[in-house]
């Protein structure tokens, strides 16, 4: 999908929410076990009713692999389901030497049809740029992220104080463009997703941490917002696991729609 689709998307839902299909088999209620397929029957109960309020799906790759080959076609079948018009997002935050990486690019851009994947830049531009070589695909680089860890590595400064997520964000946007690249910056880190959009004012964003993590989607939007939206703002637990009983798709289009709703309200305000 191209970033002119994904706006009109976003103008169209008046939405920037992105469903996390975080699909854990341990959560699914009992009656969709006996069916052949649990993850996906789960899934495709959650996207028949969230797609209406939503603009992207990001199934994070941890909750399929576990389950071997069985997981990975519940996820290829789920990836399948989505309408064309909602973006996905493999969350799958990977990178390695250039010649695995361009493997891990069909994988995700081929095989699997994605829209996009995460991307941990830790090991530089050879294990990112593959994943810039497929038009229409996006790469989700790792800058800032939502949890407690990320003041361990990501906050490291060098002798001109320059830190260390400043400096992926500085030579990763040489790489790629703001048509093809995104950021992950974290919901949990309201000042600093106004720091990185100081820095890169033109990339999307995709924010996770609001929901279950506690991020507030006010200042989400108050900080990270440009002209064109630029966020992608991600709930997984918090809508997915809105009821464990047998209303759980009820339950997570109701807390999708209610998101929407604010999501309109400073759309709107912004005369977007
Ligand atoms: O900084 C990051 C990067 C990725 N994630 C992922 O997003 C979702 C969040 O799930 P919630 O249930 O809404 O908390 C999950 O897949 C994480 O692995 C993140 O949280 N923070």
């Amino acid at each position: 999908m191209t970033r002119k689709e994904l706006i009109e998307q976003i103008r169209k839902k008046q939405s920037f929410l992105c469903v996390g299909l975080d699909t854990d088999i341990n959560k699914i209620p009992d009656f969709l076990k006996e069916t052949e397929d649990p993850v996906f029957e789960f899934n495709k109960r959650i996207i028949d009713a969230t797609k209406d309020y939503c603009v992207a799906y990001k199934p994070n790759l941890a909750f399929y692999e576990c389950q071997g080959p069985a997981g990975w076609e519940s996820l290829r079948k789920t990836l399948e389901y989505i309408p064309d018009d909602i973006f996905t997002i493999a969350d799958a935050k990977r990178g390695d030497i250039g010649n695995t990486s361009t493997y891990y690019a069909k994988t995700f851009f081929e095989y699997l049809g994605c829209d996009s994947v995460t991307i941990a830049p830790y090991m530089g531009e050879d294990s990112v740029t593959p994943f810039l070589e497929f038009p229409g695909k996006w790469a989700i680089v790792l800058a800032l992220t939502s949890n407690a860890g990320a003041l361990d590595f990501q906050m490291i400064s060098d002798e001109k104080g320059k830190r260390l997520f400043e400096k992926v964000l500085e030579k990763t946007t040489r790489w790629g463009t703001p048509d093809n690249t995104m950021f992950v910056v974290g919901a949990t880190r309201a000042e600093g997703i106004g720091e990185v959009r100081k820095l890169v004012p033109d990339h999307f964003f995709l924010v996770p941490g609001v929901g279950a993590q506690g991020g507030s989607l006010e200042d989400v939007t108050r900080y990270g917002w440009n002209e064109d939206c630029g966020l992608l703002v991600n709930s997984s637990r918090g809508i997915i696991y809105a009821s464990n009983g047998a209303d759980f798709a009820e339950a997570a289009g109701e807390k999708a729609a209610e998101i929407q709703r604010i999501m309109e309200k400073e759309l709107r305000s912004r005369n977007f």
